[in-house]
């Protein structure tokens, strides 16, 4: 499969799977394509080479109503959780069972309060978003995501901006919420040392393609510079860290260099 925007391929010869239970990280530089192949994943984009399949429907096959139910059994959790900010904690993750489901209030009580109870956060239910910490909201926006016991979760960078603690947490919580619900998850990180302690398998971005892939084990025992480079986290190696020069940019540059005589 590849991806890409217009004419420009992002990603050539993708071969990406998440099963059931299985969670799944994607790794890679700044301007790799792991946004890309997340926006693959919701058919947000179509592939520009090749297939996407949802639960083993081909995703440029379906109706986009179909898309619509297939993009309900798939969680997604945004680093910025875009939770309601004049809601309760409770409502906030009541929310998608209300618009999407034909629960009785009743029943939507007992969920959500067993999702709040997963994060830690059951006693905080009452409380205004306006009223909880940052790493609390963080937990708040995992709670809505699983309160619909997706069959597929995708996590962009979830451990972005959190304290060790909290990181800690809400590690253990991804790789709990798949073994207990089952699910696949995907999930996008820059957290080499977190992540490696909770997934069971790796790919690796960069050069337009899978650099490699294999279980957190097989990576550290890599002898393939570019891996160790951003296992290193270090500043010098192939890993490139500035953006490539296009055309488009040397157009741009003249561009400008001339208004600016
Ligand atoms: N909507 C778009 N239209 C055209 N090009 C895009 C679009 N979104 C991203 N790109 C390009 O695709 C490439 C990959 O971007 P992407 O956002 O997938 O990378 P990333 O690995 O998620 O990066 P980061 O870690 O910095 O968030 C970049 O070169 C970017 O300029």
């Amino acid at each position: 499969m590849s991806l890409g925007y217009g004419e420009r391929t992002i990603l050539a010869d993708l071969n990406v799977r998440v099963r059931q239970g299985e969670v799944v990280a994607l790794i890679g530089g700044s301007g790799s394509g792991k946004t890309t192949l997340l926006r693959g994943a919701t058919g947000q984009i179509r592939p520009q080479k090749g297939k996407i399949s949802l639960y083993g429907q081909d995703v440029s096959l379906v109706t986009s109503q179909q898309l619509q139910q297939l993009r309900q059994r798939m969680g997604v959790l945004f680093q910025q959780g875009a939770l309601f900010t004049d809601l309760d904690v409770f409502d906030n993750v009541a929310f998608p069972l209300r618009e999407l489901t034909n629960n009785t209030e009743k029943v939507i009580f007992e969920k959500v309060l067993d999702k709040l109870d997963a994060v830690g956060l059951r006693s905080a239910a009452h409380l205004k978003l306006s009223e909880v910490s940052g790493g609390m909201a963080r937990r708040v926006a995992l709670a809505r995501t699983i309160v619909l016991e997706p069959d597929l979760i995708l996590y962009d960078e979830p451990f972005a901006g959190l304290d060790p603690i909290s990181l800690g947490m809400t590690a253990q919580l991804i790789r709990d919420t798949a073994n207990r619900l089952k699910c696949g998850a995907l999930l996008i990180t820059h957290d080499i040392e977190e992540s490696f302690k909770i997934v069971d398998y790796v790919y690796m971005l960069g050069q337009g393609k899978i650099i490699m892939e294999g279980t957190p084990n097989d990576f550290r025992h890599s002898d393939n510079p570019y891996v160790q480079q951003f296992l290193q986290a270090s500043p010098t190696g192939p890993v490139v860290f500035e953006y490539p020069e296009t055309s488009n940019f040397q157009q741009w540059y003249a561009k400008r260099k001339e208004q600016l005589k």
